[in-house]
């Protein structure tokens, strides 16, 4: 246990999972702070999942301490889960059940009072834009609002922490909204946030991002300060062909990265100044047609693929 008095509200020590002789997830160590919007982000088959069926005390480490809010999940997991709501990738909605039925049905599972079930209802149902849908079959709710329905059931009782495992995966940018402004509306109240994206945007909405890669948390840290820690500067290269400005600045002196982005191409380089005029002159001497070269401010995508070494550098 730890004390009541710290403002720690996850905290993970040596967390180890293995499938076989896959190691998921090896040796992580988290401290999350209450209220926190704590995102994890990395590719498919890093450990974000296992790290939150662990954390929501549904699947067992093979070594490490979990607490949340003070409880031993490993040791206690019944008792965590009074404090913890978890949706997972599939969250199990009845698709035979209307929306208020799915609603009501979760709201029994978790106890919670009849008055305060009803105002709850009432107050996330408005959030999430689906006032009218009451009385629709979840079955034939769009993407999006199945999601937005698996975190009204998600939050019927109100959770110290909540847990959700890439809950905006499809959803239209209009429901994204809606289930940021509900999640920024939690962390009013002092609910701590955990979520793994696959969306860049969403990244840089959280207070602090865990880069998860092959099991383990790489780098840990606000989104600003990501970006300070990514080496080098980033020039932006708007080409008419930027497929074919990226392959003739590949292997060019200075470039650390490549990152083709729609009309443009990132180049991560070693010295903005220094380079700007050496990769005009490249491109120039390869035929290639430049509309601008100018240094921008790295978005999240761009820390995390040079901090991954995701990047192409070479043929
Ligand atoms: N129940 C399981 N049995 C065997 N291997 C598993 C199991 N669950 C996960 N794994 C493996 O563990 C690794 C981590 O998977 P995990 O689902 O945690 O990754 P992830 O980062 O959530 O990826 P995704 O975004 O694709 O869900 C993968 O190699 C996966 O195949």
């Amino acid at each position: 246990m730890i004390g009541a008095a710290t403002d720690i509200a996850v905290h993970v020590q040596g967390l180890i999972r293995r499938f076989g002789s896959l190691s998921a997830v090896s040796s992580v160590n988290l401290d999350i702070a209450r209220g926190e919007i704590f995102g994890l982000v990395g590719p498919d088959g890093a450990g974000k999942t296992t790290i939150m069926r662990v954390l929501a005390g549904v699947l067992r480490p093979n070594a490490g301490t979990v607490t949340i809010e003070g409880i031993d999940v490993v040791a206690m997991p019944e008792l965590a889960k009074s404090q913890i709501s978890y949706m997972p990738q599939r969250f199990g909605l009845y698709e035979d059940l209307t929306v208020a039925e799915n609603i009501f049905f979760y709201g029994e599972l978790f106890s919670v009072p009849r008055a305060i079930r009803r105002e709850r209802t009432g107050a996330l149902v408005d959030a999430a834009g689906l006032r009218g849908f009451e009385h629709r079959l979840a079955g034939q709710l769009s993407g999006g609002m199945k999601q937005k329905l698996g975190l009204i059931c998600a939050l019927i009782h109100t959770p110290k922490v909540l847990l959700l495992d890439e809950p905006t995966t499809g959803v239209d940018p209009v429901s994204r909204r809606d289930f940021w402004a509900i999640l920024y509306g939690l962390r009013e109240e002092g609910v701590t946030i955990i979520l793994s994206t696959a969306y860049m945007d969403e990244a840089e909405r959280c207070s602090r991002l865990a880069l998860v890669s092959g099991g383990e948390i790489h780098h840990c840290d606000t989104p600003a300060k990501l970006k300070q820690a990514m080496p080098g500067a980033l020039l932006a290269v708007s080409a008419d062909n930027p497929r074919a400005a990226r392959d003739a600045l590949v292997g060019a002196p200075g470039v650390l990265g490549l990152l083709l982005m729609g009309d443009r191409v990132n180049v991560r380089v070693d010295d903005a100044d220094m380079r700007e005029p050496e990769l005009r002159e490249r491109l120039a001497g390869r035929a290639i047609p430049v509309m601008a070269i100018t240094p921008v401010e790295p978005a999240i995508e761009d820390v995390f693929v040079a901090l991954l070494g995701k990047e192409r550098r070479d043929g």
